[in-house]
């Protein structure tokens, strides 16, 4: 295809997108390489400039797993979500707010635009309670698990979000929340998109991980689109598992919600955020129950 037919091709999604907001969420393996991440962040500068609210939410799973060890502490995981004793939470803020958020803001920058870090607790952004014993099944036994400090999102108070993206910020948001007496409390990064998502009356909820996308039990194929009950079907089945869980359980959740379109793309392969949005085969998987083109 000739340069110019590739732009051109993009004119009626930008149309279509002008002045909507989208949640873009880039995953902790989706985020290993430098020169890949910049290209990952020029695209979102790239997506604001043609007039498309963004918002981004970062993960850093694997990178908290890494400074735990370092620390000689052994990370566990129930359904997962991380079990999240005082040491860890103390690690995962370290790397979420003190690291890769500080990161992802300057990367902004470096690309042109401008950024605000903020957590899920600056402004009460994420209202959440400590999660209940969940229960594992140990040696043929159920067991009953203490989270520690890992939270349930009850409410997402939005207003600090309006401001920054009426005024041409993009804000970068880490995982961690606040509860109703101002703990901190860590939650999954896939789970708080999620839920941002819906509270923005977000258009899209993009999820970029380590992957193509969903793909078949052999992982040979990926599903460029599907619907909910589709999604909900490999779950049941067990071709989605491990860290595609929480994902697609958060896709399913958004779009109950009332957010159109949910997408899951691999971030580590340059521009792929564009080529999903602005053509009409795509890159990854994209989750709907609409029968449009977008
Ligand atoms: N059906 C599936 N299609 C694609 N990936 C899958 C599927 N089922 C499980 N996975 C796994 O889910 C992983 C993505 O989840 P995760 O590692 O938690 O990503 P992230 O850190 O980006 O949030 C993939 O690397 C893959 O191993
Ligand atoms: C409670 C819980 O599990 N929190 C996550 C937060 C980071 C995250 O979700 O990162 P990814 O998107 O890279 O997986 C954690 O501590 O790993």
């Amino acid at each position: 295809m000739k340069r110019e037919d590739v732009l051109m091709q993009a004119l009626p999604y930008i149309q279509k997108f002008h002045g909507r907001s989208m949640v873009i969420k880039l995953g902790g393996h989706a985020m290993v390489d430098t020169d890949i991440m910049d290209t990952v962040i020029r695209d979102v500068v790239l997506l604001q400039l043609v007039g498309i609210k963004c918002v981004i939410v970062h993960g850093g799973g694997p990178e908290i797993t890494e400074k735990m060890k370092a620390m000689g502490k052994k990370p566990r995981f129930v359904s997962g979500l991380r079990i999240t004793d005082d040491d860890t939470l103390e690690v995962a803020q370290m790397v979420l707010v003190g690291k890769i958020n500080s990161k992802i803001v300057s990367l902004v920058s470096r690309a042109g635009g401008r950024a605000v870090g903020i957590s899920g607790n600056d402004a009460n952004l994420i209202i959440a309670k400590k999660m209940e014993r969940q229960k594992v099944r140990i040696d043929n036994h159920e067991e009953e698990v203490d989270l520690g400090h890992v939270g349930e999102i009850e409410e997402i108070r939005p207003a600090v979000l309006h401001t920054l993206l009426d005024n041409q910020f993009i804000p970068v948001i880490s995982p961690l929340a606040i509860d109703r007496n101002g703990n901190d409390l860590n939650i999954n990064a896939d789970t708080a998109a999620g839920e941002l998502a819906i509270a923005l009356g977000a258009y899209k909820l993009i999820s970029m991980t380590d992957v193509d996308g969903i793909m078949d039990r052999e992982r040979t194929k990926v599903f460029h689109r599907m619907t909910p009950q589709d999604a909900e079907n490999l779950i049941a089945s067990g071709v989605v598992s491990e860290g595609m869980i929480p994902k697609v359980l958060a896709v399913l959740r958004a779009l109950q919600g009332g957010v159109p379109y949910a997408h899951i793309i691999n971030g580590n392969l340059a521009h792929n955020l564009i080529m999903e949005l602005f053509t009409s085969e795509g890159v990854g998987t994209m989750i709907t129950d609409r029968d449009d083109e977008v």
